[in-house]
């Protein structure tokens, strides 16, 4: 038996490690947690009996507590609650499955706890890469990629370890809005910016992988999971999202790892890793049908968010949180409909030049990217005449 716990289980993470959960029979859920979704978070409660629960909204979470009193199943709020979800006692693995910064503190104190951590929140090792990598290893705890891009880097890597690779290539669909130009651009609505070709995906980080925001964050998370620079990564567009990356190695060498574009695959790896697993109700790959895959180079003028990541990623320090920090602030107005689609990358430009401006910290603890979090938000909130 498995014994996880997952933060975000209403979300499309969260949703897909419960099925694969379902579908295995042997994976215990021993804790989740969401935001607000209590009704869906309640059916979970009843289909898969957690010990723990957290709902960071207190006023739902005092509504679930009265809804399943009759479970046994405690129920936390807030901070705090996340932290117990991530740090219950009996499950071995953390599934990250929450959106956002909101999920740094309780990955941290997971890892403290000696939990492995099946990661999909990209965010925490964007701004955190340089706490929670050596602090995994101290503890010796496996950090398991469960984004699609670096699961698949990660399956590439296997056996490999000694051989120095020449880069990472990071494939990305280019999202709905590829070939566009900044013109173009100008005219995108909330509803067009919402329709990935290929993913189907919560709001946020679909919103990302319409401005490439998503493979900026990506560029980060795989430069702290794989120990490259960021410079050792190229992005490649691949627009049917089968080809999920690849690594170069010395000797010319190219491997990939190729699948229909479904989450349950690096989710299931994750959870099941070393081992490989029939995936239950799995569309299979029919490369003879597919007939061809296309390859062709990022629009960096198109798609100012990508460049903006490199650039976060090669300064480092307190950097990449200021892009993600802005990033997240800037998606938040634009689902909210309060800026234009063209206005998240400024958003994200105006903070990283304001905060280059005052002076990197070169090594940010976790309290000083939290308060920078803040004071990003408060900078662009009134830049922006964000209510
Ligand atoms: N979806 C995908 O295919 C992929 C996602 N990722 C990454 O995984 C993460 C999750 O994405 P995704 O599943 O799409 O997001 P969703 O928006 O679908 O789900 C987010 C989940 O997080 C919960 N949540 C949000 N804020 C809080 C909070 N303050 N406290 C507790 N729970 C909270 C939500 O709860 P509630 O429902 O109650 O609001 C929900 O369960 C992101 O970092 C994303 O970039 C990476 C690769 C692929
Ligand atoms: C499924 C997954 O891993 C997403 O992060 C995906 O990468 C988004 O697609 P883009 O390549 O369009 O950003
Ligand atoms: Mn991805």
């Amino acid at each position: 038996m498995r014994h996880i716990s997952v933060l975000g289980s209403t979300g499309s993470i969260g949703t897909q490690t419960l099925e694969v959960a379902r579908a295995n029979g042997d994976i215990r859920i021993e804790a989740l947690a969401a935001r607000g979704n209590i009704a869906l978070l309640e059916e979970q409660i009843r289909e898969f009996h957690p010990r723990t629960v957290c709902v960071y909204d207190e006023a739902k979470a005092a509504e679930l507590k009265v809804k399943v009193a009759d479970t046994g199943t405690k129920v936390y709020a807030g901070q705090e609650g996340l932290i117990e979800v991530a740090t219950e006692a009996k499950a071995k693995t953390l599934v990250t499955g929450i959106v956002g910064m909101i999920g740094i503190e309780p990955t941290v104190a997971a890892i403290r706890e000696g939990k492995n951590i099946a990661l999909a929140n990209k965010e925490t090792l964007v701004c955190a890469g340089h706490i929670i990598m050596p602090l995994a290893a101290r503890e010796g705890v496996k950090i398991l990629p469960v984004d699609s891009e670096h699961s698949a880097i990660f399956q590439c890597l296997r056996g490999n370890k000694k051989n120095r690779i020449r880069k990472i290539l990071l494939t990305a669909s280019g999202g709905p809005f590829r070939g566009y130009t900044r013109k173009q651009l100008e005219k995108v609505t909330l509803q067009d910016a919402l329709r990935h070709p290929t993913w189907n995906m919560g709001h946020k980080v679909t919103i990302d992988s319409s401005t490439m925001v998503n493979k900026g964050l990506e560029l980060i998370e795989a430069r702290w999971l794989f120990d490259v620079e960021v410079d050792e990564i190229e992005v490649l567009v691949q627009p049917q999202s089968i080809l999920h990356s690849a690594v170069e190695f010395m000797d010319g060498a190219v491997m990939a790892e190729l699948g229909t574009p479904d989450m349950k695959l690096p989710i299931q790896y994750a959870l099941y890793y070393p081992k490989r697993k029939k995936l239950a109700g799995s569309k299979r790959l029919d490369l003879a049908a597919l007939g061809k895959l296309d390859f062709s180079a990022p629009d960096f003028k198109a798609f100012p968010g990508l460049k903006l990541a490199y650039h976060a990623g090669r300064l480092g320090g307190s950097l990449p949180t200021v892009f993600n920090a802005a990033n997240e602030v800037a998606v938040r107005a634009f689902l909210d409909e309060k800026i234009s689609y063209l206005q998240i990358a400024s958003c994200i430009e105006d903070a990283m030049e304001q905060h280059e401006k005052v002076g990197l910290l070169g090594s940010p603890a976790v309290s000083d990217i939290l308060a920078l979090q803040k004071s990003t938000e408060a900078w662009l909130k009134a830049r922006y005449h964000l209510a």
